[in-house]
């Protein structure tokens, strides 16, 4: 029993020890299990934790391979314009390369042109120093220049001075006396030239030295029957022989178209009986040597004016040509188609600045000499239809051709002598006077007495007043008048159209055209008569217009 006792003790103790156990086991088992739910739990946050990290671990991994598309789109763009570029770069490398050999040839013509500058540089220093020297030299030459301008200057002053002083010595009114050749058509048909001497007048000229004098002489009979012998002297500032040339006369007139250059009015009459050479000597023929005094003061007008042109002088020269009869006006150088000129023509004199105009008369600007031959011609034409349809018409009226020349002096401008500003207006009117001869001679075919005799009365009216013009002018120069005295320019259109060229501010010819004739003896005696009261007739001194 014992054994017994002792072995249920002993299998107490054990079942203590082993209920101990358990209830350790349970214990332990109770904390593993705790153990166990903690972990569960803890399991569970970690996966929850991992799902939610995944979650967002496939989102950013979405997100990334969005990226990655996103990236490889710009990838194949960014390639796209990597190919394109690298196709650009080799162009531009090719561009470089060709550039390259560009620049080298550039380079190499660079240096080529280096040299060349310094090589031109060197000219130039070379040439500048010639150009100093030039430009000293053209300096001195200036200067030089300069005064011999002023020279010429000066020099034209005292020229012009000097040649207005001779003319005045000479006297500002001048006569002049030409006797023309015996014509055949001075001849009856029936007598030979050889016979002309019989028809001549017997005109002597004894002073062969100065050509002053003409001496007319004439043999009658007394009522006696006794011989009777008369003798004419005159003296005149010249006397041209009847083989006297046309280049002869202008010369002693030539003088007169430089005056009228220089600022002077000028007068040249042709006076005489019909047929005596008026027109011829102022008109004259067709050719070179047989021009009158109006194409050659026209050419030498022109030729002063362009030699003056180098002293700095500019002229415009105008022309009109007008012809009066019967006391009224008629432009020559009109256009009009009709015959007649119906215009009213007045004249106006402008005190203040002396120049004489005519209404609605053609005034031509004249350019050279062959166009004032031209004019002349027109003028001629329209005179002679005229005359034709008149009857000698150009012998019963007065001509009067004007040229007006004024002056500026503009310098030579440049580098030389600038301009004075200096102004003058000059005149010259060359005048072709109707004829002289009294009532007798014979009328024309188709002029009925009445109209020859208005004629001849407008015709003496006119050279009356001219000459009483002239000689009040000579009175006043010589201080019989009082320096205000009347001078009756009006009396006639003439004398009214030249007032400003017949006072004392102006320079008068008159050519007495003398026929050689016996039968026209006291035709030519009495104008040498009215010749020889306009020759001891002195203006006053002759005024030039400046200013
Ligand atoms: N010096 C001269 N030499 C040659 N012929 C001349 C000379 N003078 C005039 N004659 C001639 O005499 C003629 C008459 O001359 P002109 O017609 O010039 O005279 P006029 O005085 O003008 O006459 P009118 O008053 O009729 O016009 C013309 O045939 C002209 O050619």
């Amino acid at each position: 029993m014992a054994s017994e006792r002792n072995k249920v003790s002993e299998l107490q103790s054990n079942h203590l020890a082993l209920s101990r156990q358990l209830s350790d086991a349970k214990a332990q088992e109770l904390s593993h299990r705790r153990e166990l739910v903690n972990f569960t739990d803890e399991l569970e946050d970690m996966r929850k934790k991992y799902k939610k990290e995944v979650m967002e671990l496939e989102m950013e991994v979405r997100k990334k391979d969005r990226e990655a598309r996103e990236a490889n789109e710009d990838l194949k763009v960014v390639r796209g314009d990597l190919d394109r570029e690298r196709v650009t770069v080799e162009t531009l490398r090719t561009t470089l390369a060709t550039q390259s050999q560009t620049q080298l040839t550039l380079s190499a013509e660079n240096e080529a042109f280096r040299a060349q500058v310094t090589a031109l540089q060197r000219a130039l220093a070379t040439k500048n120093t010639e150009v100093e020297d030039l430009k000293q030299m053209l300096e001195e030459k200036e200067k030089a220049v300069v005064e011999m301008k002023k020279e010429v200057f000066e020099g034209e002053t005292l020229r012009r001075k000097l040649h207005n002083q001779i003319l005045e010595l000479k006297g500002n009114i001048r006569v002049f006396c030409r006797v023309r050749p015996v014509l055949s058509s001075d001849l009856p048909p029936s007598v030979p030239m050889e016979d002309a001497e019989k028809l001549k007048a017997r005109i002597a000229f004894p002073d062969k030295k100065e050509h002053k004098e003409i001496v007319l002489c004439s043999t009658s009979e007394s009522a006696m029957g006794m011989e009777r012998k008369e003798q004419w002297n005159f003296g005149f500032d010249r006397v041209f022989e009847p083989e006297s040339t046309q280049r002869e006369v202008f010369e002693e007139i030539s003088q007169l178209a430089q005056s009228c250059i220089d600022g002077y009015n000028v007068c040249i009459f042709a006076y005489g009986q019909t047929g005596s050479g008026k027109s011829f000597t102022m008109e004259g023929g067709q050719n070179d040597s047989t021009a009158g005094m109006i194409p050659r003061a026209v050419e030498q007008v022109f030729r002063v004016a362009e030699e003056m042109r180098s002293k700095g002088w500019e002229y415009k020269i105008e022309g009109q040509f007008l012809e009066i009869y019967n006391e009224s006006i008629h432009d020559l150088l009109s256009t009009s188609t009709s015959l007649e000129d119906k215009k009213k023509h007045e004249i106006k004199h402008d005190p203040k600045t002396g120049r004489t105009t005519v209404t609605e008369l053609t005034v031509m600007p004249l350019h050279s000499p062959s166009q004032v031959k031209v004019l002349l011609g027109r003028a001629q034409s329209r005179r002679s239809v005229a005359a034709t349809l008149m009857n000698e018409r150009s012998s019963r009226s007065h001509s009067v051709f004007t040229l007006r020349i004024s002056g500026v002096n503009v310098g030579t401008g440049g580098l030389t002598l600038g301009g004075t500003g200096e102004t003058c207006e000059g005149c010259l009117n060359l005048v072709d006077l109707a004829g002289s001869e009294r009532l007798n001679v014979s009328f024309g075919p188709g002029v009925t007495e009445k109209e020859r005799v208005r004629e001849t009365q407008a015709i003496n009216k006119s050279l009356s007043a001219l000459g009483d013009v002239i000689a009040a002018l000579g009175e006043r120069g010589a201080g019989v008048k009082e320096k205000e005295g009347h001078v009756p320019y009006r009396n006639s259109k003439l004398t009214y159209l030249l007032q400003n060229s017949l006072s004392g501010s102006s320079k008068t010819l008159m050519v007495l055209n003398l026929s050689p004739l016996a039968a026209h003896l006291n035709e030519s005696l009495t104008s040498l008569r009215f010749a020889t009261k306009v020759n001891n007739t002195t203006i006053g001194t002759a005024r030039k217009r400046v200013s």
